[in-house]
């Protein structure tokens, strides 16, 4: 029995690697659970899976909650709730599925435990991969990507040596807009944004899609995952999203991972790894596929790319700040307080405005985060 803990058990990541679980009673059972305000699914994955520990994001929910909970469960609230579900009980594995930097502190938490890391929560890595990385070496602990992108080059690389490696590729979408010209750009809505042709995903990373900002999170998740540098990592447009990511080897072989759109066969993989197990995922037809397609990025198309790759070269505190603005931005335009195009302005008044620290430790990081949230929520 693989014990688990989800932070963000009732988003879609966390959804579906409840899903996972139940298609193996036999192998998993779950340690804890943390939710953010939905205490009505949280009730009923408490009810189904029976974790003994549990968090959701105030003390005022936490009380609500606290006469339905079957006898026994421990409940905790708030960002100390996340860290005692990311690192309490005796979980081997944590999947991280909350949305946004607030992941940090209790993923930094787990690897100290000694947890193994499944990890979806890419802001995490974007805002402190030093810090992430260099401690999960120092614990010993697995850092396993559920992101499907680096779910296929982590399954690409398997067996390889690094220094035979050229280069990898990450395949975009293009998201909801991918067809529309800067211009088109300007009238477009949330409802419009949360379309996203081949993924089901939270809102916000549909967003990010759709400014291509997942695409830049992804490269510099990327470099701290392979520990490749950011002159070996490129981007594709591949609009049918069946070729996940692909690496080029020195000798000219490329080695690509394809499947049907479906997040539970990269976050079965993270939890059954080395192994692979049965899925119910839609089989891919290469043949009833029949074409797959691909475009050059488009760096002037899509200029938030170009700016979060600059960000990732530059180190240090700069991709702290790009994503902070970022979480701030596209929270603004879901509340309808700012137009689609002024997502990438906000971040690049903000990286105008920022003051580099190159080697930021945890304070220095959270300070980079908070002063950033501020500044992008007034511009
Ligand atoms: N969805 C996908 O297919 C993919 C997602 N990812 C990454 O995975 C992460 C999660 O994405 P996704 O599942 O789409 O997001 P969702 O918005 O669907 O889910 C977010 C989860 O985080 C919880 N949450 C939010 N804020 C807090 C908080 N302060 N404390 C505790 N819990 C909180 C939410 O709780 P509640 O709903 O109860 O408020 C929810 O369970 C992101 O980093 C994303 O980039 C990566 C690849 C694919
Ligand atoms: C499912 C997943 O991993 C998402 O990050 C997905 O990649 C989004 O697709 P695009 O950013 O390519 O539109
Ligand atoms: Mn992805």
């Amino acid at each position: 029995m693989k014990r688990i803990s989800i932070l963000g058990s009732t988003g879609s990541i966390g959804t579906q690697t409840l899903d996972v679980i139940a298609m193996h009673p036999d192998a998993f059972e779950v340690e804890g659970l943390a939710a953010g305000s939905n205490t009505a699914l949280l009730l009923e994955q408490i009810q189904r899976f029976k974790p003994r520990r549990v968090s959701v994001s105030s003390k005022e929910l936490a009380e609500e909650i606290r006469t339905s909970l079957p006898e026994g469960v421990e409940l905790f609230s708030g960002n100390e709730g996340l860290v005692e579900i990311a690192a309490g009980g005796d979980a081997d594995t944590l999947v991280t599925a909350v949305m946004g930097s607030v992941g940090l502190q209790s993923t930094l938490a787990a690897i100290d435990a000694g947890r193994h890391i499944g990890l979806a929560n890419k802001e995490t890595l974007v805002t402190a991969g030093h810090l992430v990385t260099e401690r999960a070496v120092r614990k010993g602990v697995q850092v396993l990507p559920v992101d499907s992108e680096h779910s296929a080059i982590f399954q690409c690389l398997n067996g390889e040596n690094r220094e035979d490696i050229a280069n990898i590729t990450l395949t975009a979408s293009g998201g909801s807009f991918r067809d529309y010209s800067r211009d088109q750009l300007k009238e477009v809505t949330v409802e419009d944004a949360l379309r996203h042709p081949n993924w089901s995903m939270g809102s916000k990373i549909t967003i990010d899609s759709a400014t291509m900002v997942n695409k830049g999170l992804e490269v510099i998740e990327a470099h701290w995952l392979f520990g490749l540098p950011y002159e070996q990592i490129q981007v594709i447009l591949h609009p049918e999203s069946i070729i996940h990511s692909y690496v080029e080897f020195r000798d000219s072989s490329i080695i690509a991972q394809l499947g049907n759109p479906d997040m539970r066969v990269p976050i079965q993989y993270a939890l059954t790894y080395p192994d692979r197990w049965a899925s119910p995922a839609k089989r891919l037809s290469l043949s009833q596929v029949g074409q797959l397609t691909f475009r050059e990025m488009d760096y002037v198309r899509f200029p938030a790319l170009k700016l979060a790759i600059e960000c990732g070269k530059a180190g240090g505190t700069n991709t702290t700040a790009f994503n902070a603005a970022n979480e701030i931005a596209v929270a603004r335009f879901l509340r309808h307080e700012i137009p689609f195009l002024r997502i990438e302005e906000i971040i690049e008044e903000v990286l105008q405005h920022h003051v580099t620290v190159a080697f930021p430790d945890l304070e220095q990081i959270e300070y980079c985060d908070y002063t950033t949230r501020e500044l992008a929520s007034k511009l």
